[in-house]
């Protein structure tokens, strides 16, 4: 059966920050009037949302600028930001997106300054313009029931911004930090095309990279503006529309999918000694599996493969042992989809001891019954049977009651 999920496919040729995203959603059909509703729900005064319809490049797109009063320029920190939101009437779903986004965006300006979370001043990023964009994103979403976000490769610009630290490279510290397994180029604008905002909406909520996804078919489109006059047009382009699930795009069918990072090395220069504490290393930090390959490398050199697959925010820990522990001076990760089925656990009593079976299934359907190794085990052990026959008995005890 055919799954069709709400979705839009963000085109980030002139890069993404918040008001070019919020703005792109008015602009997709969000009503702006409802916006100022719901912003009127923060405990957040002294700032005006301004919105035009404006041409950049011969297209006309929506801007949306926050303009803050000069007075009220304070630095907050995360936890006064998520009070904010907590304490508003916006919805549940509104709330948890919105801190989600936020949380994330601290962060990765946490690791930029070698600072605990609780004590990043959110500076530039906590001003009233940041809470503003990443509410209305959250609302705007929610509003136009937007299950999944795919964007292109992103164009982040390049070159130097000023901020309270002085001049940072673009892309800015923190949104390179968010874009970990997110693909993205400079282009040749020298402007930051990519902000911190727009990377953390990406990092937190993005579903895929890359082309439009297979069997994703647009209804409507919203253009966002960005702020700056540039060689192309300085537009989102934002595609409303239907995503069905399809064997390419399999994660639309199942809930559980997330993103994930196969990050890989060839050693060809290590003694195979230490591979098992290097494995053990990688998993102590969140890896979900590790495994070795034997290949020929250059050279006509034969070498192991080591291959991790790790959540994104595992990268920088991962990167730090692979570095730190193999002979490598390098190495590569590319995003994966993972296909999850349902899993849960019942124990079955044995003459002898317990048992954990997991049981799995797929769309409802049971496709694996497995006794747990560990403890068939143990009872082996105890027992002197042949370990396959604790297996097998297990097995059939599972199935009775399954
Ligand atoms: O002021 C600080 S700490 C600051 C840090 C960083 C890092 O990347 S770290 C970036 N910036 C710049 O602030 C503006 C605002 O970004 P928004 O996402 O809120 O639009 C942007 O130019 C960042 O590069 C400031
Ligand atoms: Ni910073």
């Amino acid at each position: 059966m055919d799954i069709k999920c709400n979705a839009i496919y963000l085109d980030c040729f002139a890069g993404i920050s918040g008001n070019m995203l919020l703005g792109a959603l008015l602009d997709a059909g969000a009503p702006a009037e409802l916006l100022r509703a719901e912003l009127a729900k923060l405990a957040v005064t002294g700032y005006r949302v301004n919105l035009s319809r404006v041409d950049k490049g011969g297209i006309n797109a929506f801007y949306l600028d926050v303009q803050v009063d000069e007075a009220v320029q304070e630095h907050r920190n995360l936890a006064d930001i998520v009070a904010i939101i907590e304490q508003s009437t916006l919805k549940p779903a509104v709330k948890e997106t919105s801190k989600a986004i936020v949380t994330r965006l601290a962060q990765a300006e946490a690791k930029v300054h070698g600072m605990p979370l609780q004590e990043i001043h959110f500076h530039e990023v906590g001003a009233v313009d940041s809470i503003v964009d990443i509410v209305g994103i959250a609302w705007a979403l929610d509003y136009l029931r937007i299950e999944h976000i795919y964007a292109s490769r992103l164009r982040v610009g390049s070159g130097f911004v000023t901020c309270c630290h002085g001049l940072i490279p673009v892309p800015a510290p923190a949104t390179a930090e968010l874009l970990h397994g997110i693909p993205y180029y400079p282009g040749d604008i020298e402007k930051e095309l990519v902000t911190p905002t727009g990377a953390a909406v990406l990092a937190t909520l993005g579903t895929g990279f890359g082309s439009m996804p297979v069997g994703f078919i647009s209804s409507k489109i919203g253009y966002g503006a960005g702020t700056w006059n540039i060689a192309i047009p300085n537009v989102l382009r934002l595609y409303l529309g239907e995503v069905t699930a399809t064997s390419q795009n399999r994660q639309d069918e199942n809930p559980k999918d997330e993103r994930f990072l196969v990050i890989e090395a060839n050693i060809d220069d290590q003694t195979p000694e230490i591979y098992g504490y290097i494995m053990d290393r990688l998993f102590a930090v969140g890896a979900l599996d590790v495994w070795l390959t034997p290949i020929i490398m250059k050279k006509n050199r034969p070498a192991t493969k080591l291959s991790v697959l790790a959540a994104p925010n595992c990268l920088n820990k991962v990167t730090e042992i692979i570095l730190q522990e193999t002979t490598s001076i390098g190495m590569r990760f590319y995003p994966v989809a993972r296909a999850m089925a349902d899993r849960e656990f019942i124990v079955i009593g044995l003459p002898w001891g317990d048992v954990k079976v997991k049981i799995s299934s797929y769309q409802g359907k049971i496709c694996n019954v497995a006794p747990e190794y560990e403890d068939c085990r143990k009872i082996a052990e105890k027992s002197g049977m042949p370990l396959k026959v604790v297996q097998q008995l297990a097995l059939k005890e599972a199935m009775s009651v399954c």
